[in-house]
C-alpha cells in the first residue's frame, strides 16, 4: 500500500518540529500540520516569551542593588507596550526560522488544523481533504486549564493571554502553586504590580524537594507577593472597570487582572483519536509504550499530549528517540531519570534527581548535606536574598543522588551538575574537584555540613 507521506505530524511545537526535521533528514517523506504558528507553546506562549519577561523584570532588583555599589540611578520607568511588542517581534523572527528549517529539510508544511480519521488517514480541516501516511505522530501539546465553575464568563486570563495584555495590570491575582503561577507572580511583582498568589494546597511546587518548596515560599515575602495558601477562587466578576475575585474564605480582592495557572490539559478534544481507537488516560492524555507507540500500531504520540514530563527538552529528546527507532534502524529510548529542571522564580530553582521524601520512600539509605548562605553579591547591595542547596548522597556507595538549589544562577549550575550526577559521580569526586573562587557554585564542591543529627 502506498501513502502520501511516510510520516505525518500533527502539531508543529517543540516535539513535532524536531521529529519532522529529523525524519526528513533521514530520508522520509514528511508532512506537518499546525493550526496556529510554527513553534508551539515553548516558542510562542511559554519558555521563550516567559524568559524574556523574566529578564525584563530583573532590572528592578539590579537598579535597587546598584546603590550599594556606588551608583545613583535616576527615576526608572517600565513601559509594558514596549516590552510586549518587542517580545512579539522576536517571536515572529523565531517562527520564521522554524519555517525555514522545515522547508530546508523538505518537510511539507500545512498551516491548518488536522485531525485523525483512521489509523493511516489525517483530515485537514480547513481544506476539507484527507492525506494518508504510513505513520502518524500526534504532538499537539496542551492548553491552560481554568475552573469553569468559578469563572463561567471567563473573566480570568491564562498564560497564553499574558503576552498580549493591552494594559499592564497594577494589581494581579494569580491562582496556582506550580511553575507558571510562581514564575509570573515574580515577574509581575518586579515589573511593579501588586501581586497576590492564591493556592489550593499547602506546599508550593508540590512535587519538588521540601527544601525547595519551603525556600520558594519564604522568597515570596521578600518579593512583596501576598501568599494565601489552602484557598481557591469561588467567583470572578467585572464591575466598574475593575475585576473582582471572591475566595472560599469570603474575602473579595479587587484587581486589574486574574490569572489562572492551575495546570494544563492535553489538546486531544475533537482530534478523532476515539474514532481511530487510540487509548487515552483520565485527563485526555494519550497513552503510549516506551517507544511512543499508541495501542494503534501506526499512531505515535509524544510531548505534552502524553503528560509525562511536560518540558521542552523532554519533547525534543522523545522526538529524536522516535526518529532513531522508526526511521534510522537505531532504536533509542529517552531516559527519564535525572531530568534537570528549573523554575524561573527570583531567585530561581535548579534541581536534579529524587526529592528526599522520594529517596526515603524507596528505602534508600541517604545522607543529606545542606548549605544556606547570603551570596557575596548581596552584601554590599543590602539585599537579603539567600542561596540554598541540598545534596543527597547514598550512604555506602557515596553516589550523589540529587541536588536541589534555590538561588541566583541555579538553573545554569544545575545543567552542569546534572552531567556529573547522571554519570553517577560520588560526593568524594565532587569534593576532589577544585573550586572556582569566588562563586556561589564553589559551595557544591565544598559541602561539609551534614544536616544536624547525622553522623
Ligand atoms: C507559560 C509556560 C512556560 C513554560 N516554560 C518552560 C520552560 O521554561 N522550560 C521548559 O522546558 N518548558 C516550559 N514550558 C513547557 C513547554 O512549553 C512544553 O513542554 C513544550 O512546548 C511541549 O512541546 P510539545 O511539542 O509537546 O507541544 P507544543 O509546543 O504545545 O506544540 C503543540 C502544537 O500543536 C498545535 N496543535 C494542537 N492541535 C492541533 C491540531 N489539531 N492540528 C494542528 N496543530 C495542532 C498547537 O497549536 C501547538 O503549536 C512552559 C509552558 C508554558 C505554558
Ligand atoms: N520552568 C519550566 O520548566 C516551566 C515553566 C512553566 C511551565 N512548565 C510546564 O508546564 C506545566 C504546567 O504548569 P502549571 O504551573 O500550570 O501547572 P502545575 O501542575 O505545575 O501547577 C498547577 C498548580 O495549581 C494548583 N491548583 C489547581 N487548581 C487550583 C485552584 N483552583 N486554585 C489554586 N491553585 C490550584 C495545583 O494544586 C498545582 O499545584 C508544568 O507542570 C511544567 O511541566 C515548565
Amino acid at each position: 500500500m502506498s501513502y502520501d507521506y511516510d510520516l505525518f505530524v500533527i502539531g508543529a511545537g517543540s516535539g513535532g518540529v524536531r521529529a519532522a526535521n529529523r525524519a526528513a533528514q533521514a530520508g522520509a517523506k514528511v508532512g506537518i500540520a499546525e493550526e496556529r504558528e510554527t513553534g508551539g507553546t515553548c516558542v510562542l506562549r511559554g519558555c521563550v516569551p516567559k524568559k524574556l519577561m523574566v529578564y525584563a523584570s530583573q532590572f528592578s532588583d539590579l537598579f535597587k542593588d546598584a546603590k550599594g555599589y556606588g551608583w545613583t540611578i535616576g527615576d526608572s520607568e517600565f513601559d509594558w507596550p514596549t516590552l510586549r511588542d518587542t517580545i512579539q517581534a522576536e517571536l515572529k523572527r523565531l517562527t520564521g526560522l522554524y519555517n525555514e528549517g522545515l522547508a530546508g529539510n523538505g518537510v511539507e508544511r500545512i498551516p491548518h488544523r488536522a485531525v485523525v480519521k483512521d489509523p493511516h488517514t489525517v483530515h485537514i480541516v480547513e481544506e476539507n481533504r484527507d492525506v494518508t501516511a504510513e505513520k502518524i505522530l500526534v504532538a499537539v501539546g496542551g492548553r491552560p486549564s481554568l475552573d469553569r465553575a468559578a469563572d463561567p464568563d471567563r473573566i480570568g486570563i491564562v498564560s497564553d493571554d499574558v503576552f498580549h495584555l493591552e494594559e499592564f495590570p497594577k494589581r494581579l491575582v494569580v491562582a496556582g502553586g506550580g511553575y507558571i503561577a510562581l514564575e509570573f507572580a515574580h515577574v509581575f511583582a518586579r515589573l511593579g504590580a501588586e501581586v497576590t498568589l492564591v493556592y489550593r494546597g499547602q506546599t508550593l511546587l508540590r512535587n519538588f524537594d521540601a527544601g525547595i518548596s519551603a525556600r520558594v515560599e519564604s522568597d515570596l515575602a521578600l518579593a512583596g507577593i501576598r501568599y494565601i495558601p489552602e484557598t481557591v477562587f469561588t467567583r470572578l466578576w467585572e464591575e466598574g472597570g475593575e475585576k473582582h475575585v471572591e475566595l472560599i474564605t469570603g474575602e473579595v480582592i479587587d484587581c486589574d487582572q486574574i490569572l489562572w495557572a492551575i495546570g494544563r490539559t492535553p489538546n486531544t478534544e475533537g482530534l478523532g483519536l476515539d474514532l481511530a481507537g487510540v487509548e487515552m488516560g483520565p485527563k485526555g492524555e494519550i497513552l503510549t509504550d516506551d517507544d511512543y507507540r499508541t495501542n494503534v500500531e501506526s499512531i505515535f504520540a509524544l510531548g505534552d499530549v502524553t503528560d509525562r514530563e511536560n518540558l521542552t527538552p523532554v519533547a525534543i529528546r522523545e522526538a529524536m528517540a522516535l526518529v532513531s527507532t522508526q526511521f534510522k534502524d537505531t532504536p533509542k529510548r529517552m531516559e527519564y531519570d535525572f531530568i534537570p529542571k528549573a523554575v524561573f522564580t527570583q531567585p530561581p530553582v535548579g534541581t536534579v534527581g529524587l526529592s528526599e521524601k522520594e529517596c526515603l520512600a524507596r528505602g534508600l539509605d541517604i545522607e543529606v548535606y545542606e548549605t544556606d548562605f547570603r551570596a557575596m553579591r548581596n552584601i554590599l547591595a543590602g539585599n537579603d536574598e539567600r542561596f540554598y542547596a541540598k545534596m543527597i548522597v547514598e550512604k555506602g556507595s557515596e553516589k550523589v543522588l540529587a541536588l536541589h538549589m534555590v538561588g541566583a544562577d541555579a538553573p545554569e549550575m544545575i545543567q552542569l551538575a546534572a552531567v556529573a550526577i547522571k554519570a553517577g559521580l560520588t560526593k568524594t569526586q565532587f569534593d576532589e574537584t577544585c573550586a572556582v573562587h569566588p562563586t556561589a557554585a564553589e559551595e557544591l564542591v565544598t559541602l561539609a555540613r551534614k544536616r544536624p543529627g547525622q553522623a
